[in-house]
Order: structure tokens, then C-alpha cells, then sequence
């Protein structure tokens, strides 16, 4: 699925005046089926204001996202839905359901009203678990399970809808290493091999030097800038847009390469150890 955004444009008009407004104007971009994009910016940047209206589910003031050249706006949000999966930020929930079961209403758009889930959407279920290696918890309570293992199963409740576009908002925050490979290495299996085109927010660097085709990073008073993640996870660009000095690293690990961003503040005094 291609996404288009055109002349976006959003802001939240605070109540306290003094305070400045949350705005970001000409936020341009095109993404191609089977292309990640990460969203980059400081806390309270507008990343999450900027997922929900590219969805739709907060109204651009200004400008429209299209999908694959239609306006989103013209389209029939049950449909929608069926085609785009929305993993929002998790938060503990307090509430009875099985791990299985939440990740059962993401079958859902195709479940008609009423029906009980059938065997097949059972089993969808269990593969979206699989797939994020959590499977030995499809019987727990979501109230007995951690927040990152919460996460995982937020995230397997969209995949089980078999959606063509997935947009995740900071899935790897509450994760251990080991986990946030886990879903990083899924997300982008997902993408080169069932074309899913996916746009995640972050806070880390090497997720998007990792994952991402395309960058746009934003900070309230700097705008908005979008391009090839080479072109705009500079050094220097990093400075403008979160105020620190950051390296960037690159080293070989056996036919790949990795690359990071450091923060040179956190050095230790040579001879400490
Ligand atoms: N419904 C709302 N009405 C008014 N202001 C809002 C609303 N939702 C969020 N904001 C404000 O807009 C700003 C951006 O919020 P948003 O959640 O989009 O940022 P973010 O970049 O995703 O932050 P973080 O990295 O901390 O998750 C914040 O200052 C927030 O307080």
C-alpha cells in the first residue's frame, strides 16, 4: 500500500496562551509499498499527533493523506481498518481478557457481528504469537503479564489482521534488547517479504538506521524534515533537532553493517576503571 502525505499540516490550540502551540506545517512524504519510514523527534515533538492524523484518526487542519492515490478521507474506514494495523503506545490495562483473546478481536474486520471466532482465526491468533515469540502466554490474563510482554501482544493483535500498512507508535519502549530485536527483525521481515509498508515512531537512533528507508524528524520550533535516512540522520542535523552532541559509529559485523548514534556526553573519565 502507498501513502501519500500532502501539505500536512496540524496543531492543538493551548488553553494557557502563554504556553505556544503544537504545530507543524508542509509535512510532505511518499512511502511505497514495502517501505518503513521512522518518525524521529524530542518528547512532546508531536510524533504521536502526527501518526493518529496520518491515519485519520485526528483530522489534518491543513492538507491529506492519501492511500494508494485515493484520499483517505473518501475511503470506507471498515475497509480502512481491514488494511491498516495501528499499534498504539502501551499502557498497563486493567482488564479480564486472555492474551489469546485480545489478540482474537484483532480478527475482528473479519468476524461479522455476533459470530464467535472460528478455528481458522484461532489459529491466526496463535501464528501472530508465534511470530512475536510469545506464544507460552496465550492463556494468561493481560493483568498477569509485564508491560513489554503487553506489547508483544498488542502488536500481535495487529498482525493478526493481516494488514497491509503498519503503524507503530514507539513499540519497542517498554522492551528488553533481546525482545526489541525480536520485534525490529519482525517489522522489517514483514516489509521486504509481504511488501507491508510500515511507519514506526522511535527514540532510538540505530532502530531507524537499522529499519527505516526514509526518516522524517520533527521538533516543535525546527519543523519538520524528510528524506533518506543517510541524508537526514547527519551529526549535524541531530544537534538542530534534540540539542546534544551525538557520534555516529559504524562498524563491520561480519557481511552487515551497524550503525549507531552515541551521545558524547556520556563518557567516562579515562583510567576510571
Ligand atoms: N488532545 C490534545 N490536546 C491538546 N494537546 C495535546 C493533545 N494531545 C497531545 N497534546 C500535546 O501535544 C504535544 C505533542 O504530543 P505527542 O504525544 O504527539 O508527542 P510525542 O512526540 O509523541 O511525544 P513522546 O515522544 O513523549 O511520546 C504535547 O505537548 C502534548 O501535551
Amino acid at each position: 500500500m502507498k501513502i501519500e502525505v500532502i501539505n500536512g499540516n496540524y496543531h492543538y490550540e493551548k488553553k494557557r496562551k502563554r504556553l505556544p502551540d503544537l504545530y507543524a506545517q508542509d509535512i510532505n512524504f511518499t512511502l511505497e509499498p514495502g517501505e518503513i519510514m521512522a518518525i524521529l523527534g524530542p518528547n512532546g515533538a508531536g510524533k504521536t499527533t502526527m501518526l493518529k492524523c496520518i491515519t485519520g484518526l485526528l483530522e489534518w487542519k491543513k492538507g491529506e493523506t492519501f492511500i494508494d492515490g485515493k484520499s483517505l478521507a473518501t475511503l470506507n474506514r471498515k475497509e480502512l481498518w481491514k488494511r491498516v494495523g495501528y499499534v498504539p503506545q502501551a499502557h498497563k490495562m486493567v482488564f479480564g481478557f486472555s492474551v489469546e483473546e485480545l489478540v482474537v478481536m484483532g480478527r475482528a474486520p473479519y468476524i461479522s457481528t455476533l459470530a464467535q471466532p472460528s478455528a481458522k482465526d484461532l489459529e491466526a491468533a496463535h501464528q501472530a504469537l508465534e511470530m512475536v515469540d510469545i506464544l507460552h502466554l496465550a492463556k494468561k490474563s493481560c493483568n498477569e503479564i509485564s508491560g513489554g510482554e503487553l506489547q508483544l501482544a498488542l502488536i500481535a493483535r495487529t498482525l493478526v489482521s493481516e494488514p497491509e500498512v503498519l503503524i507503530l507508535d514507539e513499540p519497542e519502549s517498554h522492551l528488553d534488547i533481546q525482545k526489541q530485536i525480536v520485534i525490529l527483525q519482525t517489522i522489517k521481515r514483514l516489509s521486504k517479504e509481504r511488501g507491508i509498508s510500515c511507519i514506526i515512531n522511535t527514540h532510538y537512533p540505530n532502530h531507524a538506521f537499522y529499519l527505516a528507508d526514509r526518516v522524517l524528524m520533527t521538533a516543535k520550533e525546527k519543523g519538520v524534515i524528510y528524506g533518506k535516512v543517510q541524508e537526514v540522520m547527519t551529526e549535524v542535523r541531530m544537534k538542530e533537532f534534540f540539542g546534544i552532541e551525538l557520534k555516529k559509529v559504524i562498524f563491520e559485523e561480519g557481511d552487515y553493517l551497524v550503525e549507531t548514534m552515541i551521545p558524547s556526553a556520556l563518557g567516562t573519565e579515562r583510567n576510571s576503571r
